[in-house]
């Protein structure tokens, strides 16, 4: 597992604890949805695994990396991306890339210059004088040109408006190599739909639920029906019927996860981890 969190715990100062003996690993090269509802921990975790908040107690690891640490050679290979990136007050893009991509030993100019191009930006624009949704595309542009191993985008799509926000899936899912390592937080689950292959869903600090939606697109059917049928895992009134989640029966094609489904599922603890991964698919009648 290249990332690994073991029983971690971490409160703020004078608050009650946020995390209590968290367990969590992500499989190397995977995109993974870090869902939560508001102040469920995302960003707190982000800032965790970066190296920038540290641990009560527990242990993190990021490939050989101790994040607290703040090795040079762990920072030149992870990029946190957060909502207000701080830049110095008069920088055009092309300066920022000058200063900033200097930090990184695999940073791609060419690259930089195409996403930037994909977001209908150009390197004269100055930081300060875009929008709050330009800015993000600049920086976010720039973290996955930065062709870090560990890339932690936090609400990445905050800001964005919705065509923008099909390019960033489209830019995000193009300019990834096996070798990098995705984490994504965000509330806003239809986002990241059809861009991340993994799921982790953060509660009650704890990961709640962490699986690969392959996985999960074999054990759960996800679905509508007009009536409630028997043996559902989870359903939500929809229209004039339902959603619904059930176990998927051998030989049932197989349906796309809904996230959005799975997540308030699994928040309303209609479903779990024991739920789905120890029951066995039933055999199709
Ligand atoms: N610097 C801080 N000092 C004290 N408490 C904090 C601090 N930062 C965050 N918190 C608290 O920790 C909890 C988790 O915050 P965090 O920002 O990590 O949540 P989140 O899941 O990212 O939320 P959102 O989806 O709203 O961005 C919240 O209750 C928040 O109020």
């Amino acid at each position: 597992m290249i990332v690994s969190v073991k029983d971690l715990n971490f409160s703020y100062p004078k608050r009650q604890p946020l995390f209590e003996e968290l367990q969590w690993s992500v499989p190397a090269g995977s995109v993974v949805g870090l869902l939560g509802r508001n102040g469920a921990g995302k960003s707190t975790l982000l800032h965790l695994l970066s190296g920038l908040l540290f641990p009560k107690s527990g242990a993190i690891a990021l490939g050989p990396h101790i994040p607290k640490d703040r090795k040079p050679e762990f920072l030149e290979q992870i990029f946190l991306l957060i909502d207000e990136v701080a830049y110095p007050g008069n920088m055009s893009i092309a300066m920022y890339e000058k200063v900033m991509g200097a930090f990184y030993p695999d940073f791609d100019s060419c690259q930089f210059d195409q996403i930037l191009t994909d977001f209908g930006l150009e390197k004269k624009f100055k930081l300060k004088e875009l929008s709050l949704g330009e800015r993000k595309k600049v920086f976010l542009s720039f973290g996955l040109s930065t062709n870090c191993k560990f890339l932690l985008f936090d609400e990445p799509t905050n800001g964005l408006d919705i065509p923008s926000k099909s390019v960033f899936r489209k830019v995000v899912a193009g300019n990834l190599s096996d070798e990098q390592t995705l984490i994504i937080s965000t509330h806003l689950v239809a986002d990241v739909e059809n861009l991340i292959d993994r799921v982790a869903i953060l509660d009650n600090g704890k990961i709640q639920l962490d699986a690969d939606l392959l996985e999960l697109s074999d054990r759960l059917l996800f679905s509508t029906s007009s009536s409630l049928p028997d043996h559902i895992l989870h359903s939500e009134k929809f229209g004039t019927g339902y959603q619904i989640i059930r176990s998927r029966k051998e030989n049932e094609a197989q349906t796309p996860v809904g996230l959005e489904l799975l997540f308030n599922a699994v928040l309303s603890k209609s479903l779990d981890a024991n739920s789905i991964f120890q029951s066995q698919i039933p055999q199709m009648l």
